[in-house]
């Protein structure tokens, strides 16, 4: 049942969204004593937060698919009720945003992926403080198992034997992350217990314990209510079982915090007359439209512009030693000795259902120094999946270094799409991508019994890039970032950023964006873990204004 908002109440902060980026910043507000509404526009995710999704063997148990890693995959065989459907690519729409839905990846960043990409004050010594406290909160674990063990680590075992004879350094990710060029290591997850840790076991959990904190789940937020450049409050509409109505701020000192992702951001933005023109008539003739905004307010800045993922290129290998987990069958026909040892007292959260997961079991990391000068990041993620059972896909991710930008926009229907994808739009980050796989190919050739499935044998690695579209569908790895820039070239006056180096949106008073949205160009690896960062170090600084 929805809920009227109560108009005499009023928040310092209403944060929008409740992904990696707003779930810290919510708990560092009210931590400091602010009155905090955290507004969230999807349902319930882990069992500890209300969730139910869940395959019939967890029925007697408080987890979800969410708690459990080895579920993790099961976002792509249903995503219904746990996804943006107002979005054209994969995006969690639940409480914890992608951190509920993710692989739980989780990454230090290296020194360059703040140095090369954010503005001053942003670099890795600003940062650094940010980065001991998430690290402290969350370490995130090598080994997922309760017992310290790894399951099913026949790619693992099989991979790392050759690395190393091909001159590749083991070592332990997190303990060096400035060590991004020829090393690599089991991958790094954010688990704790045998269950997805992150910020919903965290930060959401201390929040909770505020008497000064609020969470609305089930509530959209449609647009900031601003007078000028000074936001009052926001409006929400019900989606089930949450809030309708408007939401005020406190007089003259309330802020709004957007956190509702790289698309979920911009979009709000747009729907409050933020924005380029083209994107704010596309409101203006929407359903919002009488609800909007009056042009002479519009305020004109590049939001949806400098879109960027890490551009992926999957290869696959099999040799006979590898052993494939069937992560998906685990939902209706798991291998029943394993659902009994996850969920059994005496070796609670001991199987491969614990989570090497489908997603990774090694990872390995090259920087690739271009005919353009610039050294590029890339990250390789294996995990035992493909055509064949001894399969294993790899999965390049281009990250820091990158030139290539696309764009998001919006649709009449209020849907958001990449109407530009950002992928190899550069030569040189093509040429990156073809020689960080000449590299790889080199490096695995002194393996006996590998068989390339994919390029196969004989086939030019500048061919075998180039045949795969360089678009969403092929290329996507769901590290979408880039669409509020933050920046001291205010957007207003030519410049290409949206926010400011408090993350304050340019012409606002008391509006800020605070998640992906906010990234400049992409970082060595999957972002959540810098994203958290980001929040960490926004709330300091935000915290800090002058009311
Ligand atoms: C399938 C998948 C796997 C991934 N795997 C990894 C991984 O292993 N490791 C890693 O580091 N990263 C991974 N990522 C990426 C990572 O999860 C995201 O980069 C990260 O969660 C983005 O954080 P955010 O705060 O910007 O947005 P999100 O985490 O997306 O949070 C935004 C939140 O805002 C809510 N919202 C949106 N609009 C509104 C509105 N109008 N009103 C109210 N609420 C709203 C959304 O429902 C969502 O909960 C993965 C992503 C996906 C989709």
């Amino acid at each position: 049942q929805c809920v009227n908002v109560t108009s005499t109440e009023t928040y310092d902060y209403i944060v929008v969204g409740s992904g990696a980026g707003g779930i810290p910043m919510a708990d560092r507000l009210s931590e400091a004593g602010h009155k905090v509404l955290l507004i969230e526009k999807g349902p319930p995710s882990t069992g500890r937060w209300g969730g139910t999704m869940k395959p019939a063997w967890l029925s007697n148990t408080n987890l979800t698919r969410f708690d459990v890693p080895g579920l993790c995959n099961q976002i792509w065989a249903d995503p219904t009720g746990a996804v943006c459907t107002d979005v054209d690519q994969m995006a969690g729409c639940m409480l914890g945003g992608g951190t509920a839905v993710n692989a739980g990846l989780w990454w230090k960043p290296h020194p360059a992926d703040w140095d090369v990409n954010f503005p001053e004050g942003w670099h890795n010594t600003d940062v650094s403080a940010a980065t001991e406290r998430v690290f402290s909160r969350i370490p995130g674990t090598i080994a997922p198992s309760m017992d310290g063990k790894w399951y099913m680590s026949q790619g693992f075992d099989m991979l790392n034997a050759n690395l190393k004879a091909a001159g590749w350094e083991y070592l332990i990710p997190n303990d060096h992350p400035d060590k991004k060029n020829r090393t690599f290591g089991h991958s790094t997850f954010m688990y704790s217990g045998g269950e997805r840790g992150g910020p919903l076991a965290t930060y959401l959990v201390s929040a909770s314990g505020r008497k000064s904190f609020a969470l609305w789940m089930n509530t959209i937020v449609t647009r900031v209510v601003r007078e000028g450049g000074h936001a009052t409050g926001v409006d929400v509409q019900c989606s089930g079982a949450g809030h309708v109505g408007r939401v005020s701020l406190t007089p003259k000192t309330g802020r709004v915090i957007i956190s509702a992702g790289a698309f979920g951001s911009a979009k709000l933005l747009f729907r409050s007359g933020i924005g380029p023109t083209d994107q704010l008539n596309v409101i203006k003739n929407s359903t919002d439209g009488p609800m909007m905004i009056s042009s002479d307010q519009w305020i004109n800045l590049p939001v949806g512009y400098n879109l960027n993922d890490h551009v992926g290129t999957d290869i696959e290998v099999s040799h006979p030693d590898v052993v494939f987990y069937d992560y998906y069958g685990a939902w209706k026909n798991p291998i029943v000795s394993d659902t009994a040892t996850y969920l059994g007292e005496a070796y609670r959260r001991c199987t491969s259902l614990h989570g090497e997961i489908g997603a990774a079991d090694l990872t390995l990391w090259e920087i690739i120094k271009g005919s353009d000068g610039i050294s590029r990041h890339i990250q390789w993620q294996a995990r035992v999946e493909g055509m064949l059972s001894t399969s294993m896909t790899i999965t390049q991710y281009l990250g820091t270094g990158t030139l290539s930008r696309g764009r998001m926009t919006i649709t009449k229907q209020l849907n958001t799409v990449v109407s530009t994808p950002p992928y190899l739009r550069d030569a040189h980050d093509r040429e990156a991508v073809i020689m960080g796989l000449n590299s790889l190919r080199d490096s695995l050739k002194g393996i006996s019994n590998l068989t390339w499935i994919s390029p196969a044998a004989g086939v030019a690695s500048e061919q075998f890039v180039d045949s795969i579209p360089a678009t969403p569908a092929r290329r996507c790895s769901n590290h979408w970032i880039g669409t509020a820039k933050i920046g001291t070239d205010d957007g207003r006056t030519g410049g290409t950023s949206v926010v400011d180096l408090n993350t304050k949106v340019y012409g606002t008073d008391n509006i800020f964006v605070v998640d992906a949205s906010i990234f400049p160009g992409h970082i060595t690896g999957n972002p959540s873990a810098a994203i958290v960062i980001a929040a960490e170090h926004a709330a300091v600084k935000i915290l800090a204004l002058p009311a």
